[in-house]
């Protein structure tokens, strides 16, 4: 596959079909670069002393990793200088990132989780970035908070990038889904996953089961039928993974088909659930519906939600199609 279109070719063909504009091209060259430097640190870890917590806390009282402040601020930095952009909103910053003054800005919008899993890193286990583009408002200098509550259906693109054995790039812009590889020989990502589908049928799921006790019955009915396997109801054997690593999750499901689940628990139900629902759950939504997909919070479309704030968290049910819809069934039947 050395004779792989690159991402570069596959952009430019995009805006020569009129699909995507310059400022986009821009953006995500931008964010590539950013994923580039990243991976390059995460593979270096511990030979530059970045493994261990930086033993400071985000805003939503997680304790930050070294990687998860580096990561953050290269991927600002890379970002603020492209000039793509309006606005920048990151799992990592407390508010909307303001550019700084003088700064060339472009029409998009950027939320991310800048190291996704990162309680991974230190064991060296797959990590990742997540990203999603919505439009800025025109003729705003600075965008607020109130002009990223955008619900997810109004996403322009989406992606993620994991840090595994290989670096992979997985983008959507509204027209499918495409994966890419980094060829770390010459630098470049190239496109070696063409038009990434979800099976609609699966026997994986994956879910934190030390929560099991603290779920709603739809999914614990859904869990209890899968570990029943051939003698219970579903009738066929289930695997089980968890990674604790959405983006590994994710790449996984869209190679191979499954359930991901971070459902409401009583643990997290306050919070409204674990997962970021601006840097996280709209984003891998994007993905995996245009993957042909299904993601809820168990009674709703993720996707359809209207976002109240910045950090706020939702429950995330995403995966193959038939197993998503049984998941959704289970909870309008209560
Ligand atoms: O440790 P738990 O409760 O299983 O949670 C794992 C989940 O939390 C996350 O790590 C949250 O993301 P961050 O690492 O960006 O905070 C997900 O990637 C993963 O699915
Ligand atoms: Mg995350
Ligand atoms: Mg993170």
């Amino acid at each position: 596959m050395s004779d792989a279109k690159r991402l570069s070719q596959y952009l430019a063909e995009h805006q020569r079909q009129g699909r995507v504009d310059a400022d986009f091209v821009g953006l995500i060259s931008d964010v590539a670069a950013g994923c580039k430097l990243i991976a390059d640190q995460v593979g270096r870890g511990n030979l530059i002393g970045l493994l261990g917590s930086a033993e400071t806390e985000n805003v939503q009282g997680e304790t930050q990793k070294k990687l998860d402040i580096i990561s953050n601020d290269e991927f600002t930095d890379i970002l603020t200088e492209g000039g793509h952009t309006a606005g920048l909103a990151s799992e990592e910053m407390d508010e909307v990132y303001d550019l700084p003054a003088g700064k060339h800005r472009g029409p998009y919008l950027c939320t991310y989780d800048p190291l996704d899993g990162s309680s991974n890193i230190d064991v060296n286990v797959t990590v990742g970035t997540i990203f999603s583009v919505l439009k800025a408002p025109t003729g705003k200098e600075n965008p607020t908070e109130e002009d990223f509550m955008q619900p997810g259906t109004e996403q322009v693109a989406a992606g993620y990038v994991t840090y595994g054995p290989s670096t992979i790039l997985v983008l959507t812009i509204g027209d499918g889904v495409d994966g890419f590889t980094l060829d770390r020989s010459v630098g470049e990502f190239k496109l070696t996953h063409p038009n990434m589908t979800i099976p609609e049928d699966t026997a994986e799921f994956a879910i934190n089961m030390s929560n099991q006790r603290f779920w709603d019955a739809p999914v614990k009915r859904y869990v209890d039928e899968c570990l029943a396997g051939t003698e219970g109801e579903r009738d066929k054997d289930f695997n089980m993974r968890w990674v604790a690593s959405m983006v590994a999750e994710v790449h996984r499901i869209l190679v191979r088909g499954g359930v991901f689940m971070y459902p409401i628990d009583s643990k997290h139900r306050e919070r409204g659930g674990k997962l970021r629902l601006m840097y996280e759950a709209n984003p891998m939504s994007m993905i995996v519906e245009q993957a042909g997909g299904l993601s809820i919070t168990g009674p709703d479309r993720i996707m359809t939600i209207e976002p109240q704030k910045l950090h706020q968290r939702v429950p995330v049910i995403l995966g193959s199609k038939n197993e998503v819809q049984r998941l959704w069934d289970y909870h309008k039947e209560g």
